[in-house]
């Protein structure tokens, strides 16, 4: 595999042109980092050389570190020393501290390790509307070429603590104004701009900068440290499970009281240690794993197009229809959205309205793109307006003859090509389209509440949809900017299957004498953006009822029957649209625990009668994880199994963007596979001999668990597919 390289151009003014070629972001390899040592010591060593232009090939600066060789490093447990060069003899020693002066020559995107090397350089150039930033956080690791003590020099510490700590760029012109680069040059100029900026340096007549050493925008001592000790708080309150970001302010803080070399060691050491953690392995993971989501064996790889995508057809204004329009309209795309009556349709179009709204109060948007956005749809009561749609979905009710009237109704009116979608969460799609002919073109498109919010795009193929259908609906959901994932057809689909023993356990830990709120703060502190019970009160209990009777009905083996909800129920406390939950809510919709829920806890564990000797279970926080998660990896297993999805990594992305579970955990599968299969299957052969089937381990993770084998491991050779 090519790994990349760099290559040396001297051009007849005296300057040198090196450039990484390593598509498609130019990412920094190891024959990267060692091709430019080799070109630097080249020109650096030429007589016929005054100074040098740094770029990349193509259309790109550089996306950084190449996070493939981090997977690498990471299997050493960070013990390869085979870059332990780059930051200090490469970047400062060799290009910041030479005799010759470089320029960087910007385009597309300098990330990571990439703005790195730029800001070793003694000027920066850019092409309008370049991304440039550190983002290594979000990898689990800090920026470990420089990057804490060059950017804070550059641009001030608040600035450069909020671009490390969100990990998010800032084009071109914001670069130019907070003097990251010194001049914005339109792209065809580039080089040659660069290469008369590196001469006018090299005969002082531009300034020779070297990062490193600026002190003008370094705030004094004191106040850097109480500019320091905000962030600190503010990252222990925003992200307590992680600790690279507070070593990332260490690193800064190293440079600014001991000086920048000081600094560097201190960001090597800690960049290091991160890269070895097993957050890094998780984000990393993630980063790979959400570029594979795409890619569907036996479909996106049959060389099939996707086809033109220009006015999508909604049926159904309710709040998923809603969403899932405002979602199309956000990105472009036209949007049809029928109802059955006037007022039905009006209060569609509100709600679309709406979400626009609260975007424009928060100054995300302005009123003329909120304009130009709401005229992208269009209300109707009449089926004629879908004759030139090219994907429907349908979005109405859960009732099955309402579903089939409607695809067949669509299956006449449509465009012989048309996309034929049901954003249903439970109802089998076969029977939706069990009335038409136009089998090959249905599928599922399932949308996470609130739909123009939330990630994850949910693909659900049949036996019979067709791989067009599918590529189709795939450029869909990247048109929408969501992440799809292609599953197949089953009660609950990947992702509310994987997690219906979630609330389960929870409800069964309740009847075991466990308190709703202990297990909410306890699955909250694990990372979980809420635990079970205020994310049951935010659903709505009817839905959460509803969705229990699916899963009672397809696997009434191991469905847990706990009274909690319909005693809830009979008093009306039906969640936050109640405003009486398990929590009570003010008008702000700020949720409290509520002393009187205790009755109902009560009145359900003396009917579930399992607590045993009538004392409440006593278990640590790290058991109440294990009894809430260890179910849910159990069901990630037999969807494995089954094949439902056609690698476990869909099933990390599914789980992180459909049901928010930590990013920094590498999804449930990654998770699991950390913990062991030995060890979850002993705790739940245990669990199962007290409690009973609910926590029966099923045959992919005993075999797992009897052969050491992880629970990624592709199942493909054992089991019949479903995709
Ligand atoms: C020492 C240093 O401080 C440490 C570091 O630099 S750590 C790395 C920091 N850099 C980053 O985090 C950037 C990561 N990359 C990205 O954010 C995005 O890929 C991007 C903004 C560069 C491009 O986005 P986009 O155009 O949507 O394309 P995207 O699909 O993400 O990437 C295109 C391909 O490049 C690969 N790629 C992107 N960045 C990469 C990197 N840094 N290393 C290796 N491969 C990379 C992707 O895996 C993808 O491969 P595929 O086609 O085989 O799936």
């Amino acid at each position: 595999m090519d790994r990349g390289h760099v290559e040396l151009d001297v051009c007849s003014d005296g300057v040198a042109i090196i450039t990484i070629h390593n598509p498609p972001v130019n990412s920094l390899s190891v024959p990267v980092f060692l091709g430019l040592r080799e070109k630097y010591e080249e020109a650096l060593k030429r007589d016929d050389v005054k100074a040098i232009v740094l770029t990349g090939a193509g259309d790109k600066f550089s996306g950084g570190f190449d996070i493939i060789s981090m997977q690498g490093f990471q299997k050493t447990n960070g013990n390869d020393s085979s870059i332990s060069f780059v930051s200090v003899d490469l970047q400062t020693n060799m290009m910041e501290g030479s005799r010759k002066p470089s320029v960087a020559a910007i385009q597309g995107l300098a990330l990571g390790g990439g703005l790195e090397l730029a800001m070793c350089c003694h000027a920066r150039l850019a092409a309008p509307k370049a991304q440039l930033g550190l983002p290594e956080l979000q990898l689990g690791v800090i920026p470990g070429g420089g990057g804490t003590q060059r950017l804070p020099r550059l641009v001030g510490l608040p600035k450069a603590i909020e671009m490390m700590l969100t990990s998010k760029p800032v084009s071109s012109e914001e670069a130019k104004e907070l003097g990251l680069v010194d001049a914005i040059v339109p792209a065809k100029d580039l080089i040659s701009t660069a290469r008369r900026w590196a001469l006018d340096i090299a005969n002082f007549q531009k300034p020779w900068i070297v990062s490193l050493h600026k002190t003008d925008k370094l705030e004094p001592l004191g106040e850097a440290r109480e500019i320091l000790k905000f962030a600190r708080e503010q990252t222990m309150k925003r992200a307590p499970n992680l600790f690279h970001p507070l070593k990332c302010l260490d690193a800064v803080e190293e440079g600014i009281i001991s000086g920048g070399l000081a600094g560097l060691y201190k960001e090597s050491e800690v960049f290091r240690e991160c890269m070895a953690s097993d957050n890094a392995k998780a984000l990393v993971h993630v980063f790979f794993a959400q570029r594979a989501t795409g890619k569907v064996k036996g479909v996106t790889d049959l060389r099939l197009k996707p086809r033109s995508l220009k006015k999508v057809g909604v049926i159904g204004g309710g709040l998923m229809g809603s969403g899932i329009a405002t979602a199309c309209i956000l990105n472009g795309i036209q949007v049809v959205l029928k109802e059955v009556n006037g007022d039905f349709l009006q209060a569609g179009l509100d709600r679309v309205k709406a979400n626009l709204m609260s975007s424009v109060k928060k100054g995300k948007m302005s009123e003329e793109r909120f304009n130009r956005t709401f005229a992208l749809l269009k209300g109707t009561l009449d089926y004629n307006d879908f004759k030139d749609v090219d994907i429907v979905i349908e979005a109405v009710i859960e009732k099955l003859p309402l579903k089939q009237q409607i695809f067949s109704d669509l299956e006449k009116i449509c465009p012989s090509t048309c996309v034929l979608a049901s954003n249903t969460s439970t109802i089998d799609l076969n029977l939706i389209s069990a009335k038409i002919d136009a089998k090959p073109r249905v599928a599922g498109a399932h949308f996470f509440s609130p739909a123009h919010v939330m990630p994850l795009f949910e693909i659900i193929r049949t036996s019979t949809t067709a791989p067009q259908v599918l590529v189709d609906l795939l450029d869909f959901g990247k048109k929408i900017k969501k992440v799809p994932v292609v599953v197949g057809n089953c009660p609950g689909f990947a992702v509310n299957r994987t997690f219906f023993p979630y609330s389960q356990a929870a409800l069964l830990l309740v009847d075991l004498g466990l308190d709703v709120y202990r297990i909410d703060r306890i699955v909250a502190s694990f990372g979980m953006p809420m635990g079970p019970f205020r994310l049951a009160d935010l659903v709505g209990f009817e839905v959460g009822v509803a969705s229990g009777m699916t899963y009672l009905e397809a696997f009434p083996d191991r469905v847990y029957k706990s009274m909690l909800f319909p005693l809830l129920m009979e008093d009306k406390r039906l969640g936050e649209k109640t405003r009486k939950g398990f929590y009570i809510y003010d008008e702000r919709r700020k949720a409290k625990p509520d002393p009187e829920v205790r009755k109902y806890l009560e009145k359900s564990r003396s009917l579930s009668g399992i607590m045993q000797n009538n004392k409440p279970i006593q278990l640590s926080d790290e058991q109440v994880i294990e009894v809430i998660f260890f179910p849910v990896i159990n069901e990630a297993c037999r969807v494995l199994e089954e094949g439902v999805v056609s690698k476990a990594s869909d099933l990390d992305i599914a789980s992180i963007m459909g049901m928010g579970f930590p990013p920094y955990r590498g999804g449930i599968v990654f998770w699991a596979d950390l913990i062991g299969a030995k060890h979850i299957a002993s705790r739940l052969n245990e669990l199962y001999r007290s409690y009973g089937n609910f926590f029966k381990p099923c045959a992919w993770l005993e075999h797992c668990a009897a052969t050491g084998q992880p629970l990624s491991t592709s199942v493909d050779n054992m089991v019949k597919s479903r995709l």
